[in-house]
């Protein structure tokens, strides 16, 4: 009965993996042959004992030992496979209320991907590995990459064939799209990322000649797929800086961590599955995430971070990240991120005048200027002579004079109009955005609904290539780049509200001002 669930899920998820086609396919890229390998994954993971059961080792009887048959699914206990179109796609879903604490996946460390473990199993690539003065992840990568050239012939490959066959992260991301994030800091990291993966991928070429590896897998391209699988889907464990990839456990999309992470660990003994010892309660408050690997049963184990209603996408917290940080590791970004933050050009004296790090002066999601900036301002626009006096109340956070609470919030006001005044307005962006999101089918089509509009997008039809009236079919490189131009666009949108939002935050405190 479960299986039909399933294949009811696939049938809604259903999008063909095609694109990089770094992993062979079993039975095509149709929806069929998606839900295919669906099952055949859902099998491989049942008998490698990962389990949604919040038993462990019992049975739906209460059962217990080593005479129980495996259950026929690895999931239908607590979750299933489903597809949420406006939170990450392919996730987890809730098959029954769920309680905050409660275990909700298990996936033994014999299931788990990791170096060692694709290295054990390769002869030619433990010899050449230990040779080699590589990083832990680009020994993953190289490892990955190997394993994925097997096809068939490998035992991932039920699970290898669930990866994403394209990412969406900033080291993805072309001249053109790099271009779109507008914001010096967002260009320079996503040029940053461009040139480390290069570097990475250069110095690991050796190696992957020794191996022998055909050029398909000796690409940029396949080095950028593999570590952005790693970067996007490996889960911490002590072992191994670069991760592991954790099956099933992969699955789960993200959610920010919000109050429930301070709350975690006041479930109670009645939580049936939940870590009930104190010293397991401990650890699950000291840490940000929802999912540890576990030394004392040999597995990574998932923890309900929340209550969750029966049908409800059951969300992992992968860390705490801006919008930014989110696309440079996972490819997407949050419309409300309690993390988020905007930078702004600050007085270059001010970082003298107070020991606050760079990094902490900033404006939040809502608008407020953080703490640390608000602070570093009142003392920076005190004169100097004054400044010893007020820095007790500068550092206390506490305003330092209404004269000089009206100087620091007009000169926020200027400053984020200055930055709005240089980049395209917040309309103009979210116009093109509607434009962008009636799919196109054609490259004419792409051209009627873009030329003409703005120099940008001009600039995305040349770079594409879709100006020549000879292209018909929209060329899937055009289409990758469509959402990722989409994606930068949508974040710098974000950026413009915070700035927005800062300057009606600073006037309304203007004018409360007594
Ligand atoms: C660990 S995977 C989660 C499962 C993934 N949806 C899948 O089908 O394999 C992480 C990736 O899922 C997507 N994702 C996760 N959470 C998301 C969210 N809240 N919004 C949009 N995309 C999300 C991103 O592409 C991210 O890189």
């Amino acid at each position: 009965m479960y299986a039909s669930l399933l294949l009811a899920n696939v049938g809604i998820h259903g999008c063909p993996r095609e694109g990089f086609g770094l992993v062979v396919p079993a039975g095509g890229t149709t929806e069929m042959g998606e839900a295919v390998k669906l099952e055949n994954f859902m099998e491989w993971a049942t008998a490698l004992g990962i389990s949604d059961s919040p038993f462990i080792n019992v049975d739906e009887d209460g059962l217990q030992g080593p005479n129980h048959p495996q259950p026929s699914s690895c999931l239908g206990k607590s979750l299933s496979i489903s597809n949420f179109p406006n939170a990450g796609g392919r996730g987890l879903c809730a098959v029954r209320d769920l309680q905050k604490g409660q275990l909700i996946l298990r996936v033994p460390k014999s299931a788990l991907m990791t170096s060692q473990t694709l290295i054990l199993n390769d002869h030619r690539l433990s010899i050449s590995v230990p040779k080699c003065s590589l990083s832990s992840t680009q020994i993953l990568t190289v490892a990955l990459l190997n394993e994925v050239a097997k096809g068939k012939r490998s035992w991932w490959h039920p699970y290898l064939t669930q990866f994403p066959s394209n990412y969406d992260i900033l080291s993805s991301f072309d001249q053109f799209e790099i271009q779109a994030l507008q914001l010096d800091d967002a260009t320079w990291a996503a040029e940053k990322a461009l040139e480390k993966a290069k570097m990475e991928w250069k110095s690991a070429t050796t190696i992957m000649e020794e191996l022998k590896f055909k050029p398909h897998y000796m690409s940029f391209k396949a080095w950028i797929w593999a570590s952005a699988s790693i970067s996007s889907r490996t889960m911490h464990i002590p072992w191994d800086a670069a991760g592991c990839f954790c099956p099933v456990g992969d699955l789960f999309n993200y959610a920010a961590p919000g109050e429930e992470q301070v709350l975690i660990g006041d479930f109670t003994a009645a939580d049936t599955g939940a870590r009930l010892d104190g010293e397991q309660s401990d650890a699950q408050s000291l840490r940000l995430t929802d999912g540890v690997f576990e030394e004392e049963s040999a597995a990574y184990c998932f923890y309900a971070r929340r209550n969750y209603r029966k049908g409800e996408q059951v969300l992992l917290s992968y860390g705490t990240y801006t919008n930014l940080e989110l696309l440079e590791h996972y490819g997407f970004i949050l419309d409300e991120n309690p993390n988020d933050k905007s930078y702004i050009p600050l007085p270059p004296d001010l970082h003298s005048l107070c020991s606050w790090p760079g990094d902490s002066l900033y404006i939040q999601q809502n608008g407020k200027p953080s703490f640390a900036l608000l602070s570093a301002m009142r003392l920076w626009t005190t004169p100097t002579h004054l400044q010893k006096s007020v820095r007790h109340l500068a550092y206390s956070g506490s305003p330092v004079s209404t004269v000089n609470e009206i100087i620091v919030m007009e000169w926020l006001v200027k400053e984020c109009r200055l930055v709005l005044k240089s980049l395209t307005s917040i309309e103009e962006d979210k116009s093109l955005l509607s434009v962008m999101d009636k799919e196109f089918e054609s490259a004419m089509e792409a051209k009627s609904a873009l030329l003409g509009l703005t120099d940008e997008t001009y600039a995305f039809l040349k770079n594409n290539g879709l100006l020549n009236d000879e292209i018909i079919d929209l060329p899937r490189k055009a289409i990758r780049s469509l959402d990722k131009w989409k994606l930068a666009i949508r974040w710098r949108v974000k950026y413009k509200m915070m700035l927005c939002d800062c300057i009606s935050y600073c006037t309304r405190v203007i004018n409360d001002l007594p």
